[in-house]
């Protein structure tokens, strides 16, 4: 056993875990639930769960800190719901997240049994000691009285609420608040609160309280009585001011006085009062509810209820982005994060709370940790991309599909892909939409094979993301790119970022980096660590690939990644 697992079997067999419960009435209280050592714990491994509820599916992770591993996986895919209003992007978050979270709970806990079913000797290997969740940041979840969904989610790819935005950002700096508000986009939260107060005003009467995705998963599976969050994902809402940590009063002034809805009752509460509190890095907000403990371990489900033992605690979660953060067992100085899910991020740690002089294409978020995360997003990422391989390609797969674009020459004969099916964030061009450029006579007969336009598709979103990196201030001493999520195991991609770049790359060997960052949460808030701590404790054990990927192309990707800008500024660059 080295020093490490020492710590660690020694923090999981400790004898007090305090669990603070919100108390039913408007404070949080702190409970301490006595947790001892029984007879054949002591040989149990700690599991903690993460949850990751992404756009595109959920996927959950059974982290084992003794094995220094994932142990358990499942996940479910779905998709944003059909819809003939442009710019629209909803979720119905009972219907579609909770379910999917349902089915991957029975998974991993079916897989967990298996387990103690090899193991006669032992009642079982695991005991299952926390959980955290990891949303898909940003969107609208708008709940009434009895903290049920009013209408389904409005996403963070939502672009509806482009005037509401703008709106917003006016009257704040016209009241003089202080910061920077200029990163403010329609995907935040605040811009669509707006949007239903002016389009769904008997709606907006109703809503008691306007929350984030994981916010609402917290909130159902530790069945509270009011919800909360974390300043992480709190940050993307659009009130939130990062360097302050707290809500601005002026957005809420915004909407509070905003008399473009026709009204049908008029509320006394300001929507500050609907925000959710929030709670710091390492709390944990109360236990799994019995309905989805009995999900997991339906063969100890009545143990659990007899005894507070087996309590299992639900941190208090995060964005995806900040969780994937410490998925990859913290992000270094001259090291930025590249997330390849629906979405395109990119993002560093910083100790420093942002200044007002960051480029409005930096969100100046706060992490899972208590420190900073800048972040530049893109909508065009893997969404598209997918879009691209099922409705114009006969390829079965990613994979099969690149393996014919690799044999497309970079730069794809000259012809340019223009990704904005759903509009674009980083830049801001919400109005943005798809095209293909730069066909002439030479070319046009390589516009029909579907290899040039998936490998034109994947050369676009990659030259946003090299764009976006371009605004990080600390550009030049960033030379390496941790690259996690959905894309991040394609090998041909992998090379095209790191020739796009020219950054060296690492891939932790985990790509589901936001499930692992949620479940070291949990570990952290179950033996009462500081979360960056912990992570630390952990990343020395995660190892990453070796970094085999050398950029060798970047001048030839530079052409075709000048193109790619001007088609896109001489289309899209102007005043909304
Ligand atoms: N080899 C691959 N190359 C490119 N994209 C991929 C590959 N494998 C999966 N994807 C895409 O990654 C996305 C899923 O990534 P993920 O990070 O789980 O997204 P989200 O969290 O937004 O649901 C899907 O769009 C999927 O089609
Ligand atoms: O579904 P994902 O993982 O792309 O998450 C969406 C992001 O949180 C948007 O910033």
């Amino acid at each position: 056993m080295n020093h490490r697992h020492f710590i660690a079997s020694f923090s999981y067999s400790s004898f007090l875990l305090f669990i603070l419960k919100i108390s039913y009435t408007s404070h949080f209280v702190a409970t301490a639930f006595a947790i001892s050592s029984t007879g054949g714990e002591t040989t149990k491994k700690a599991v903690y769960l993460g949850i990751d509820v992404g756009t595109q599916g959920t996927k959950i992770v059974a982290y084992c800190p003794q094995e220094a591993s994932i142990i358990a996986t499942a996940s479910r895919s779905y998709d944003v719901m059909p819809t003939e209003v442009t710019g629209r992007a909803e979720q119905d978050p009972s219907s579609t997240w909770m379910p999917a979270i349902e089915e991957c709970l029975m998974e991993v806990g079916h897989t967990l049994q298996l387990e103690q079913q090899d193991d006669n000797a032992e009642p079982s290997s695991y005991r299952i000691k926390g959980i955290g969740v990891s949303g898909q940041q940003h969107g609208m979840v708008a709940l009434d009285s009895q903290l049920e969904p009013l209408r389904p989610a409005k996403l963070w790819c939502d672009v509806e609420a482009v005037q509401e935005a703008n709106d917003l950002k006016d009257y704040f700096h016209s009241q003089q608040g202080q910061g920077n508000l200029d990163f403010l986009t329609p995907s935040f939260t605040a811009p669509k609160i707006l949007w239903m107060k002016r389009n769904e005003p008997e709606l907006y009467d109703k809503a008691k309280w306007f929350i984030l995705p994981h916010d609402y998963v917290i909130l159902k599976l530790a069945n509270l009585r009011r919800p909360i969050t974390d300043a992480g994902d709190a940050s993307g809402n659009g009130f939130f001011l990062a360097a302050k940590r707290e809500n601005s009063p002026i957005i809420a002034q915004a909407i509070d006085q905003d008399s473009k809805g026709e009204q049908s009752g008029e509320s006394n509460t300001s929507v500050l009062e609907k925000l959710p509190t929030i709670l710091s890095p390492n709390q944990v907000t109360g236990i799994l509810d019995d309905y989805y403990v009995q999900k997991l371990l339906p063969w100890t489900a009545s143990g659990m209820k007899a005894a507070n033992i087996k309590a299992i605690p639900v941190s208090v979660g995060s964005g995806d982005n900040m969780c994937s953060a410490l998925g990859v067992g913290c992000v270094s100085p001259g090291q930025a994060v590249m997330s390849l899910g629906t979405s395109g991020t990119i993002f560093a740690v910083s100790k420093r709370p942002p200044s007002g002089t960051d480029p409005s294409s930096l969100a100046p978020f706060c992490d899972a940790t208590g420190q900073y995360l800048p972040l530049a997003c893109t909508i065009s990422c893997t969404g598209v991309l997918t879009q691209v391989l099922k409705e114009w390609t006969d390829f079965s797969s990613h994979e099969e599909a690149s393996k014919y674009a690799a044999s497309v020459p970079i730069g794809c004969h000259g012809i340019t892909f223009l990704p904005y099916l759903g509009g674009e964030r980083t830049p801001n061009w919400p109005h943005a939409t798809g095209a293909i450029l730069g066909l002439t006579s030479s070319n046009f007969q390589y516009a029909k094979d579907p290899a040039v336009i998936y490998r034109a598709c994947l050369e676009a979103i990659t030259f946003l993301l090299a764009n976006a990196l371009e605004e990080f201030p600390n550009k030049n001493d960033i030379d390496t790119l941790l690259v996690v999520g959905g894309g991040a195991k394609n090998p041909f991609w992998q090379q095209m970022i790191a020739d796009i770049t020219n950054r060296k790359l690492i891939f932790p060997l985990e790509t589901e980096t936001a499930a692992l960052g949620a479940a070291f949460q949990a570990g952290a808030a179950a033996s009462g660590m500081a979360v960056e701590e912990y992570v630390k404790g952990q990343a020395q054990a995660l190892k990453r690939s070796p970094d085999t990927v050398q950029p060798q192309n970047h001048k030839a990707y530079e052409e075709a990644a000048a193109r790619f800008r001007q088609f896109g500024s001489n289309l899209f660059d102007k005043r909304i």
